[in-house]
């Protein structure tokens, strides 16, 4: 298959490196477009395909191109994009809060696959949702899901309107995560422990704690019971956490960035 990237930044390279790594592309069937020239640079040192700065009617030639630039920037390209598209071409986008129909519009085109990754797919272990236009075919939409399986997990939505709400969770997911470890090493450090000790009891402890969430079988209630016992210290600390509502604050803030990414539609 041969794949063009307009933003070949964090996501979009991530989605490269998975695709090249499985060989389901291969690198001189890999088209970067990339405007900043220091990136560009990079890229193009590290030879990971064929790097350009500016969209050209060249990106007509690939199956795919996948749209991997800031919600923001994106009229910019479109107004490129639009003047060298193919009927036949399949658009991946991953951009948050832009919807098909704009994308459709924007472009004069119909297939479009609009995908919501986050970035452990840097790794291959990614979770991806995406929903596509019904223009799409089985066949084409089949090649899609393939090259976002590198990546890692993967699931088809029918409600395109969910991936506002996918976007909050796991397309931002990876933040929360690391804001909490990042809290937790801090709290670590105020109690005496050296950086790399304190990183090490909880980089440790919640990769334990993971995989206990999957194979445990236990509810996350009995796995929390099983560690905090009646008057000792997780319960101190449970209890300090429920006064200042944290649980109640998260939910609030993956909320806030689900309203953001419907504004971001707009
Ligand atoms: N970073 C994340 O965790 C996730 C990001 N996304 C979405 O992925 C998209 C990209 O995000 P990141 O990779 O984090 O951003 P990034 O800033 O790392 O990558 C965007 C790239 O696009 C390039 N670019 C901007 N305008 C361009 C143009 N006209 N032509 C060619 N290249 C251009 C930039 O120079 C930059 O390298 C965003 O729309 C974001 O919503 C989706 C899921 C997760
Ligand atoms: O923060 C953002 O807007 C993007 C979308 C999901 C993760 N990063």
């Amino acid at each position: 298959m041969k794949v063009a990237i307009v933003g070949a930044g964090n996501m979009g390279m991530a989605f490269a490196k998975s695709f090249i790594q499985y060989d389901l592309v291969k690198k001189e069937n890999l088209f970067l477009i990339e405007k900043n020239a220091a990136r560009a640079e990079a890229l193009q040192s590290e030879k990971a395909g064929v790097v350009v700065d500016t969209i050209s009617p060249k990106v007509g030639e690939y199956d795919l191109i996948i749209l991997s630039v800031k919600p923001q920037d994106y009229p910019t390209v479109s107004e490129e994009l639009k003047k060298v598209i193919q009927p036949n071409q399949i658009i991946l986008s991953i951009m948050a809060g832009i919807s098909i129909d704009k994308i459709q519009e924007s472009l004069n085109h119909r297939i479009i696959v609009r995908a919501m990754p986050n970035t452990p797919a840097l790794l291959g272990m990614g979770m991806t949702a995406f929903a596509a236009s019904g223009d799409i075919t089985l066949s084409q939409l089949k090649k899609v899901e393939n090259l976002i399986n590198s990546t890692g997990r993967a699931v088809f939505l029918e409600e395109e309107s969910l991936l506002d709400a996918v976007t909050a969770l796991s397309g931002s997911g990876p933040a929360y995560f690391f804001y909490l470890v990042k809290a937790m090493i801090e709290a670590g450090k105020e109690m005496g422990f050296e950086d790399s000790m304190a990183a090490l009891l909880v980089k440790q402890t919640m990769l334990g704690s993971f995989h206990l969430i999957n194979n445990a079988e236990k509810s996350l209630d009995e796995l929390i019971k099983a560690v905090a016992s009646k008057g000792g210290t997780t319960e101190a600390a449970l209890k300090r956490f429920e006064e200042g509502l944290l649980a109640q604050n998260l939910k609030e803030g993956i909320f806030a960035a689900q309203k953001r990414a419907t504004e971001l539609s707009k």
